[in-house]
């Protein structure tokens, strides 16, 4: 008899499978902060990473399983064969194309969805009860094509969106204030990226409005420019690219917490994308981010802001916006 057969007595074999499997779609730059985030972070014991790049996969795989000794001997597997995300709770999407020299955004948006049409009916043939979490971009608008290719009901299709902007906005106001971004209170909405819409009249410490200490917070009349942080927000993004050529680990570390929420059914709010048709006067299907209500079957409540009309003609032109470039896209 083998030694392990001499050293174990078998009470009932060990199964796998429990109801917190996540898969990565994508091990780039965020795709691996993602799985380095939800493991380290103990969000998830099965990981499974998917990418079209066999030999990157592999070594990404290894490298993770290296460190079980530090993961709670979480299972981490790797596949270029999509029957591995059999039954997985959440399918994040981190895959896609750069944009080129001189591409234009709409080429880019047809490249992307060109790569969904090989990824999302994949996804959704091997985990039909899943909840899709979109990362690529741009977010907005492969959220929606995510959900046209799913057919998964609205609330389980959900975009990163301004989850990123509002996360850098509440520690540009944390450094401005001395006070932990968990403490500063701050909701970035809409389109995600450049043309997103910061709720000035919400941002609060302990629910006190700044804006009731200067009503001029947020506008281009306010002597102290609070208004800056938001631009900031966008800044910063190309400020990263420009010095280390992407993004990473905030991105990692929100979708991570994002995960927490769907798999321990935590109720909390996220500014998030989702289906917007019927808020605010939007009449189109597009995917913009509102404070969504998350838990295990994806969004189950948006909560009802009170926009100042300034923000709610921003929601709606990013609505028409994107609408027009989902009507060119070919499906
Ligand atoms: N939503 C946000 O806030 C946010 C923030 C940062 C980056 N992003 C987006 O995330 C995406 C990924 O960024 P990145 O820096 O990791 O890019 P990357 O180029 O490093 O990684 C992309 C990965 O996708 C893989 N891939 C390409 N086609 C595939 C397919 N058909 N199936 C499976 N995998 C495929 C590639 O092999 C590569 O490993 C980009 O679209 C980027 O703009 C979004
Ligand atoms: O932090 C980022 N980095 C990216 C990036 C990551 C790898 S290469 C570029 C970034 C940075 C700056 C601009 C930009 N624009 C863009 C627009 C449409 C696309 F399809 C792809 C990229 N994207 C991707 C991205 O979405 C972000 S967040 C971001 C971007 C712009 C404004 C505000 C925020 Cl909070």
């Amino acid at each position: 008899t083998s030694i392990k057969e001499r050293l174990l007595k078998t009470v009932v074999e060990p199964v796998s499978g429990g109801k917190n499997k996540i898969t990565i779609v994508g091990v780039g730059q965020v795709g691996m902060a993602c799985a380095f985030s939800i493991l380290t972070n103990s969000v998830s014991s099965d990981v499974v990473l998917i990418d079209v790049m066999a030999d990157k996969l592999k070594g990404e795989m290894m490298d993770l399983q290296h460190g079980s000794a530090f993961l709670k001997n979480a299972r981490i597997n790797a596949s270029t064969d999509y029957a591995a995300t059999a039954n997985s709770t959440i399918c994040i999407v981190t895959a896609g194309a750069r944009q080129r020299e001189g591409e234009t955004r709409l080429d880019l948006v047809q490249r992307n969805t060109d790569i969904f049409k090989g990824i999302i009916p994949q996804l959704v043939k091997y985990s039909p009860e899943t909840t899709l979490l979109i990362v690529s971009n741009p977010v907005d608008i492969l959220t929606y094509v995510a959900w046209k290719l799913s057919g998964l009901p609205k609330n389980r299709v959900i975009g990163s969106g301004t989850n990123l902007d509002s996360a850098r906005f509440r520690f540009l106001l944390s450094q401005r204030l001395e006070i932990a971004p968990t403490s500063c209170h701050g909701w970035v909405i809409g389109e995600h990226g450049d043309t997103s819409v910061p709720v000035w009249s919400g941002v609060n410490i302990a629910g006190v409005r700044l804006r009731d200490l200067n009503e001029k917070v947020g506008t281009d009349q306010d002597p102290e420019n609070w208004g800056e942080i938001h631009k900031q927000v966008v800044w910063s993004a190309y400020e990263v690219i420009k010095l280390k050529g992407y993004t990473s680990w905030a991105i990692g570390l929100s979708i991570s917490n994002l995960a927490q929420s769907i798999l321990r059914n935590m109720s909390s709010v996220h500014a998030i994308s989702t289906l917007v048709n019927g808020f605010h006067g939007i009449t189109e299907d597009v995917f913009l981010s509102l404070p969504c209500v998350l838990g295990e079957n994806g969004v189950s409540r948006v909560v009802l802001q009170q926009l100042t009309d300034t923000e709610r003609d921003l929601l709606q032109k990013s609505a028409k916006t994107m609408h027009e470039v989902q009507s060119g896209l070919k499906f």
